[in-house]
């Protein structure tokens, strides 16, 4: 037990660093960008003590030059991924007993270790895996998970510390305990932040996790570990495993130990997930905490007195940042029919002045490529269907080419039909798709957001008239989490916007708060009494 209550230091959000030419952050990036890109690195497992090497590899490559390799992982068969979970079990009594001030100093150490030493390093890695440009790298890959780290140190002190009354002889104290068994984290590949604070906010609250990493994020995945082990993180408390999901989900919703999932991802594999849980719910010791942020269609709406410029900003970046491959992007878009066309014509003009989509080692590149092959094919489609339909038009990009990266161009769809199958299927990628609204109909045109799309994670209103705002926040109550007024609907910070959403978009537990560590803990009320009774009549009975 700790020997006093300790206070956790104030938590704050980690500056971003401007990469400007002839920074020394931008000298250092690239200098750790060309060391990573002409070496291979060899990833293994992490189980336990051990680093393990099954020998059945996949190659990792850059999704901006696919035919580059960069190194390769190891994949995992059933007996990696029972010898994970058996090592979760063996660390966890150690690791959940361990005083709370023990684990709080290992992840303010590796937030310290991302902020200094590890920076350029988490920075050059994700530019790789995930062909960020600098700046998306940045705040993702430094800053975010600094963030998650910090905050979440602090709340997991504020959950402690929320006791409960105490009558007169009587002490009522809670124990915030872990899950008794083990966490599964199954992490995307769009945010290296996400893929760290998975595994780590279920480990802060002192469980033990079997972490399954996105394939096309393994090259940072295995930076995040170089930095837990650097932090003192005790082997077995996150064990990491690569490969088949199917195989790996089977096999670990398949113990009886089994008792949290944290996954964030596409909504149908979180829904298969869920079902699969259901179907085991006989096998397992306690009731699973099941924990998943989940895909979106995530809106702009602009009202007739909102100002073009800042409306076109908004979409610009709200759109095409990290080639629209953030759950948050804006990705259908209501103007209104006054103002819709010196919109569009400033959205024009900005991705006329993007570089042709290249390397994030080119830091004029504002948009680089998207993950993978799949990625490209399924909006090389949706690309086609809509030169093809007669109720859409491209009326920017439309061009891809995967002969070298994974290049498709920012593109702008404009659609006479507001339920056009770009306005509600996510496509996750640097499409978004426009339908122009008459000025009269805006409050009609509010139920339309609502009733579009299955998801509710975020959107946007854009407006100066603020009756005007006020319907909108009323009217899209339940069709975004994260809800934006006068500003794009993306870029949550950690401690100051927490991130989440309900509808087919998940869970709602808002990652980097403590409602989300809440989810990590099964209280215990212990009751002390100081005089016990001995007579079990009441003073009435006489
Ligand atoms: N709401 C949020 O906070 C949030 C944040 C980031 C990403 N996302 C969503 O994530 C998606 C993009 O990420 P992605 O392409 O990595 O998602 P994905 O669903 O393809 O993969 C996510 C993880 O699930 C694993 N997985 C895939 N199939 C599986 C299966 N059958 N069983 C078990 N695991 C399986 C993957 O290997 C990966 O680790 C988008 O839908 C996006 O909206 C949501
Ligand atoms: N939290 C990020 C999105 C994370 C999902 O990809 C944002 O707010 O833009």
């Amino acid at each position: 037990m700790a020997k006093g209550f300790f206070q956790v230091p104030t938590a704050y959000n980690e500056p971003v660093l401007s990469y400007a030419p002839g920074s020394p952050e931008r000298e250092e990036v690239l200098k750790q960008y060309k060391a990573f890109y002409n070496s291979k690195v060899d990833v293994p497992l992490y189980i336990g003590s051990e680093e393990i090497k099954t020998g059945n590899t996949r190659p990792m490559s850059p999704p901006h030059d696919h035919k580059h390799i960069v190194g390769q992982y190891h994949l995992a068969e059933q007996e990696h991924v029972e010898k994970a979970i058996s090592n979760c079990l063996e660390a966890r009594d150690a690791w959940a007993n361990l005083t709370w001030e023990q684990r709080a100093a290992i992840f303010l150490k590796a937030a310290e270790l991302i902020a200094g030493p590890y920076r350029a390093k988490m920075n050059a890695a994700t530019m790789i895996a995930q062909s960020k440009n600098i700046y998306q790298a940045e705040i993702d890959s430094a800053c975010e998970i600094v963030d998650f780290l910090r905050f979440n140190v602090e709340y997991m002190s504020q959950i402690y510390s929320e006791q409960p009354e105490s009558s007169e002889g009587v002490w009522n104290r809670v124990e915030y305990r872990p899950l008794e068994g083990f966490v599964y984290a199954i992490t995307p590949f769009n945010f290296t932040a996400i893929a760290g604070n998975l595994p780590a906010s279920a480990a802060m609250m002192g469980n033990v996790v079997v972490w399954k990493p996105s394939d096309s994020q393994v090259y940072s995945a295995k930076v995040i570990v170089d930095v837990f082990k650097e932090a003192g993180l005790p082997d077995g408390v996150i064990n990491v495993v690569y490969g088949d999901p199917v195989m790996i989900s089977d096999t670990v919703l398949s113990s009886p130990d089994f008792s949290g999932i944290h996954f964030t991802g596409s909504t149908n594999v979180f829904k298969s997930l869920w079902k699969q849980i259901g179907n085991n719910i006989h096998k397992y010791k306690t009731y699973p905490r099941i924990v998943g942020e989940t895909g979106g269609k995530d809106f702009i709406i602009a009202h007739p007195t909102a100002k073009p410029q800042q409306v076109a900003t908004a979409i610009t970046r709200g759109a095409f940042e990290f080639q629209g491959q953030k759950c948050s992007a804006a990705s259908r878009v209501y103007l209104p029919k006054s103002t819709a066309d010196e919109i569009l014509e400033l959205v024009k003009k900005d991705i006329a002045s993007f570089n042709k989509p290249g390397s994030p080692e080119d830091m004029s590149n504002f948009i680089t490529a998207v993950i993978h092959e799949g990625a490209f094919d399924k909006l090389a489609k949706y690309i086609d269907q809509a030169k093809a339909d007669a109720d859409a038009e491209i009326i920017a990009g439309g061009n891809y080419d995967k002969s070298v990266g994974y290049f498709i161009e920012p593109t702008v769809i404009l659609t006479t039909n507001p339920k056009y199958e770009t306005m509600y299927t996510e496509l996750f990628g640097p499409v978004v798709t426009i339908y122009v609204y008459e000025d009269k109909d805006w409050s009609d045109t509010l139920k339309l957001v609502d009733g579009t799309s299955e998801y509710g994670l975020t959107g946007a209103v854009l407006s100066a008239d603020r009756y005007a705002i006020d319907e909108a926040t009323k009217a899209l109550q339940n069709c975004a989490g994260n809800f934006y007024i006068n500003d794009k609907p993306t870029g949550a910070v950690v401690g100051q916007q927490p991130f989440g959403g309900a509808r087919a978009s998940g869970t709602n537990d808002k990652a980097g708060s403590m409602q989300n560590l809440l989810r990590w803990v099964s209280p215990r009320l212990i009751k002390e009494t100081f005089v016990t009774p001995e007579d079990y009549r009441y003073p009435f009975l006489g």
